[in-house]
C-alpha cells in the first residue's frame, strides 16, 4: 500500500493586515488568539503562525509581553508547532519586529525575503465601515514600504542564530527566491528550506496559475529538492491557490491573517473553518495532512 504524501497545513490566525472592523471573527484578544490557534490545530493545522494585537483597539502589537499572554497556554494545551512572526506590521522597525522570536526562541519564525510596496488600500473599497481612525490611516496609506533590506534579513538571521529556530521564508516574488539563494550560499540558512510563496498581495506577484507555476519552477531551479514548498493565497484566492499547490506536491497556508473568507461574500467564522476546507481538498486528492510531529520531522525542527 503506497504511503500517502503528508501535506503540512499552516494556519495564520490573525496577522497584522486585516483590522477588527472588517470582520467580527478576527481574533484580537489573547483568549481569542489562543482559541483560534487550538481550534486550527484540532482541525488539522500542524503549524500556527502567530501575531499579537492590542486587545482594546486590535492594533498590531509586537511586544513580547503581548505574546506572553497566549503562548504558554497554547503550548500547554497543544503540541502544534508555533511559528512567530518577524514581519509584525510593515510600519514597525526591524528591532521591534525581531523581539518575539529573539525572546521566545520558537521552533519556527517567519522571515520576509525582500522589501516591497505593501498595498492595503485596495481593501478600502470592500470594507467601508471602519470604526477606528487608525484603521483608515493604516489601510489608506499608499506609501507603505515593507522594508526587508539585506541588512535587515541578516539582522534577524544573526539575532536568532543560536536559538535553533528555523524559518518560514516568505517570498512574494521571484526576486525574493534569489535573495534566499544568496543567504543559502552564504551558509546563513540551512536546508531543508521551508519556502512560503505568497500570491495576490498587492505589491507582490499575482495569483494566476502561471504565477504559481513560475514561482515553483524558479524555486525548483534554485533549490532542487533541498526545500519544502508551501503557498499562501491572499483574499478570495486562498483555497484555489492551496488546491493547485497540493496537487503539485506543495504544502498550504490558510488563516484569517491573509483571507477573511469562507466563500464568495461569506466571512469565515473561525480559522478552523478554513483549515477544514483545505483539509477536505487535500484528502480529496488522496493525500494526508501532516501531524505536528510529522511536520517537525519533514522540516527538521528542534521539537
Ligand atoms: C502575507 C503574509 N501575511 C506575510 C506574513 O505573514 C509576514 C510575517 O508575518 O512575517
Ligand atoms: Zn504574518
Amino acid at each position: 500500500m503506497a504511503t500517502k504524501r503528508k501535506v503540512i497545513i499552516t494556519c495564520a490566525v490573525t496577522g497584522a493586515i486585516h483590522t477588527p472592523s472588517m470582520s467580527p471573527y478576527l481574533p484580537v484578544t489573547p483568549e481569542e488568539i489562543t482559541e483560534a490557534a487550538i481550534g486550527a490545530a484540532e482541525a488539522g493545522a500542524a503549524i500556527v503562525h502567530l501575531h499579537a494585537r492590542d486587545p482594546e483597539t486590535g492594533q498590531p502589537d509586537q511586544s513580547p509581553e503581548a505574546f506572553a499572554k497566549f503562548l504558554p497556554v497554547i503550548k500547554q494545551r497543544s503540541n502544534v508547532v508555533v511559528n512567530l512572526t518577524t514581519g509584525g506590521a510593515p510600519t514597525m522597525t526591524i528591532q521591534e519586529r525581531v523581539r518575539p522570536a529573539a525572546t521566545f526562541r520558537p521552533e519556527v519564525a517567519s522571515l520576509n525575503l525582500g522589501s516591497m510596496n505593501f498595498g492595503l488600500f485596495g481593501m478600502l473599497n470592500r470594507f467601508k465601515d471602519l470604526k477606528h481612525q487608525w484603521e483608515r490611516d493604516y489601510l489608506g496609506n499608499k506609501d507603505i514600504i515593507f522594508r526587508n533590506s539585506f541588512g535587515d534579513i541578516e539582522h534577524i538571521l544573526t539575532t536568532c542564530a543560536g536559538n535553533d529556530t528555523r524559518f518560514e521564508f516568505e517570498c512574494y516574488d521571484t526576486a525574493h527566491l534569489y535573495n534566499l539563494k544568496y543567504f543559502h550560499d552564504q551558509g546563513l540558512v540551512k536546508a531543508p528550506l521551508f519556502i512560503q510563496t505568497v500570491f495576490g498581495l498587492q505589491g507582490g506577484i499575482g495569483n494566476h496559475p502561471e504565477d504559481v507555476l513560475h514561482m515553483k519552477r524558479t524555486a525548483d531551479r534554485l533549490f532542487g529538492d533541498s526545500y519544502q514548498w508551501s503557498v499562501l493565497g491572499a483574499g478570495r484566492h486562498q483555497l484555489s491557490i492551496a488546491a493547485m499547490a497540493a496537487a503539485m506536491g506543495g504544502n498550504v497556508r490558510v488563516g484569517l491573517e491573509d483571507s477573511l473568507w469562507a466563500g464568495p461574500g461569506r466571512l469565515a467564522q473561525t480559522n478552523a473553518e478554513q483549515v477544514r476546507a483545505a483539509r477536505q481538498i487535500i484528502e480529496g486528492l488522496g493525500l494526508e495532512v501532516a501531524t505536528p510531529d510529522e511536520a517537525r520531522e519533514i522540516l527538521s525542527l528542534k521539537g
